[in-house]
């Protein structure tokens, strides 16, 4: 096991498997990541809400970016594999075959993805119930869930799916699964997003409740009846057909997996913040928020007991850090909302070709162009007179309403790169204040948080980091490896191998400060107006949709 900061000779390989894209690290035992590389994933939307995967396709990325990652290296110094994905749902047939999600028979399109909002009616069924389980996902259940979905193919394709599925797995595990060929699934994933206890197992009730009392005649053995910690070591690790397809050495320890937003909090949230002048420095990590801002972000706060928020998930027992509770809230779509704001803008031809030009990302050329058009204010002050509500794909904390919609008011006729870059300020800004909304209802149930760490695709955005450190008023901690995902799912790897004694150990050494950014104080008084707005935002939408559906 390793003492101090000695050079490198063990490394672990990190397999995150976002929305977008699959990306694969390899990790030393400090932290540092020495590769990495990324693949995109196929999206299939066939209908609106319906949103569609390939576990195969999934699984053809992990091998082609995990071989790169490799190449050249001395594979007898890997030590351990771990995976982390979206929260998506994958069917198989007896014989481990995909299985078709969609009405159309496709059985290349076997993955309902986390973002899926086609089951809506049995997610009110299931809410309306009101079974003592939901006080474990804040009240509410989601439509994110997989309990909603999976009813969904029940009264949806019974014969062309339902009948024929052997094996329901939440993406994480059913990488896990393809690695080692154990179906155990991770506490994570069980916890979080299916109705599992730690303490108590599976609830017989509910599922009889719901309509789903098959899982409960077969002693759950399709949805898991095995269940281990994260980072827990699987079988006899790696499986000599999953070490061919990801040029990896045969038998390698591999992990008990995570859903991705908890792999980027382990990433980010144990580091030793010790010299960065944190008012976190002398307080329980239970003072730390960890989000994790990627397609949508998810913002992961942990207490020594329970603490039940309405409307933000868990509280989940040792779903993330063994031993801490977790609260789990979100903003559904983040970066998906601000690349469809963009580009959805008529100006957008022409940021694009602007942005080339300077071979810079869109993203950069408009943080350039607000830093030109804000003159002698701050550039945050340029929203002065537009506002946005971000829910364009429904409130899932705190209001945990899936019917509320988007909002922008303060339009004007004009359609130019200025419009744009405003616009786009504006639904960062959102963002942001959706972030305060979620604190807020965290710190009136009980939790105490002084400092966020940032990780994911838009914590390398610096407006975005900067507009949460202003709106919510807490210093933003940014991680050294700008992957934290990636090393999230390397500590997984880690601790399957025996290097360190417990999660909390590997956290501690291999999550790493990099940059802090603190709140601009002297703007407060202008956020905290544009707080209020965005609350009225919300109120004026219900107030809407009363009169609309009233009398
Ligand atoms: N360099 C960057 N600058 C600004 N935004 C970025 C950058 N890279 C990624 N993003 C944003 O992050 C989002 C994707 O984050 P990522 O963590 O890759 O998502 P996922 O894990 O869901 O696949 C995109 O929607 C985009 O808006
Ligand atoms: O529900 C979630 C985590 O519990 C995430 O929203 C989901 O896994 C998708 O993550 P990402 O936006 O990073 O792709």
């Amino acid at each position: 096991m390793f003492g101090g900061e000695q050079e490198p000779d063990n490394y672990y390989v990190g397999i995150d498997v976002g929305t977008g894209s699959v990306r694969a690290a390899v990790v030393d035992q400090r932290g540092v990541l020495v590769a990495y590389s990324e693949q995109p994933i196929k999206k299939w939307e066939p209908q609106f809400n319906h949103h569609e995967q390939s576990s195969e396709d999934i699984w053809a990325a992990c091998c082609v970016v995990t071989k790169k990652v490799v190449q050249g290296m001395d594979l007898s110094r890997i030590r351990g594999l771990g995976f982390d994905a979206t929260c998506s749902l994958v069917v198989l047939d007896k014989q481990f075959r995909p299985l078709p999600v969609n009405h159309e028979g496709d059985s290349r399109r076997n993955v309902i993805m986390w973002l899926d909002h086609r089951a809506v009616s049995q997610v009110h069924r299931i809410n309306e119930t009101k079974h003592s389980v939901l006080q474990y996902v804040g009240g509410v259940m989601s439509v994110e869930m997989q309990a909603p979905k999976l009813l969904w193919l029940k009264e949806n394709l019974k014969e062309t799916c339902w009948d024929k599925a052997r094996h329901f797995f939440d993406l994480p595990d059913f990488l896990s699964w393809k690695a080692t060929g154990v179906i155990a699934r991770s506490l994570c994933s069980l916890v979080c997003k299916w109705t599992y206890s730690a303490e108590k197992g599976w609830d017989d009730s509910f599922w009889k409740l719901i309509g789903l009392e098959d899982f409960v005649a077969d002693n759950y053995s399709k949805i898991g009846n095995q269940v281990l910690p994260p980072g827990a070591s699987l079988g006899s690790g790696l499986t000599p057909e999953a070490a061919k397809d990801l040029g990896l050495p045969t038998g390698i320890a591999v992990a008990a997996s995570l859903i991705d937003a908890h792999a980027g909090g382990l990433g980010v949230i144990g580091a030793d913040v010790r010299g960065n002048g944190l008012i976190c420095e002398g307080q329980p990590v239970t003072s730390r928020l960890a989000i994790i801002c990627g397609t949508s972000s998810c913002h992961m706060g942990i207490s020594k007991d329970p603490i039940f928020v309405p409307g933000i998930w868990g509280p989940y027992f040792s779903a993330m850090v063994p031993g801490f509770w977790l609260n789990e809230g979100g903003q559904s779509v983040t970066g998906k909302l601000i690349d469809h704001m963009v580009q959805g803008h008529a100006a957008f031809p022409e940021l694009q070709a602007k942005a080339t030009a300077r071979c810079q990302s869109v993203y950069a050329y408009l943080n350039s162009h607000l830093d030109l058009i804000k003159k002698a204010q701050p550039v945050g002050f340029l929203t002065v007179d537009l506002h946005v509500w971000p829910d364009f794909h429904g409130n899932r904390s705190p209001l945990a309403d899936l019917t509320l919609k988007g909002m922008v008011t303060g339009l004007k006729l004009s359609q130019d790169l200025d419009d744009l870059a405003i616009l786009y300020l504006a639904t960062v800004q959102a963002i942001a204040f959706g972030t305060r909304f979620i604190i807020e209802a965290m710190e009136a149930a009980g939790h105490s948080i002084s400092t966020l760490f940032l990780c994911g695709g838009l914590s390398k955005n610096p407006l975005f980091v900067q507009m949460h450190a202003d709106i919510t008023g807490m210093p933003v901690v940014l991680s050294k490896e700008v992957e934290s995902v990636l090393v999230g799912a390397a500590i997984l790897g880690a601790c399957a191998s025996g290097d360190f004694p417990s999660v909390q150990e590997a956290m501690a050494r291999m999550s790493k400060v990099g940059k802090v950014v603190f709140p601009r104080h002297e703007d407060k008084k202008y956020y905290d107006k544009k707080y209020q707005v965005f609350l009225k935002l919300v109120e004026h939408q219900k107030e809407y949709s009363a009169i609309m559906n009233g009398d």
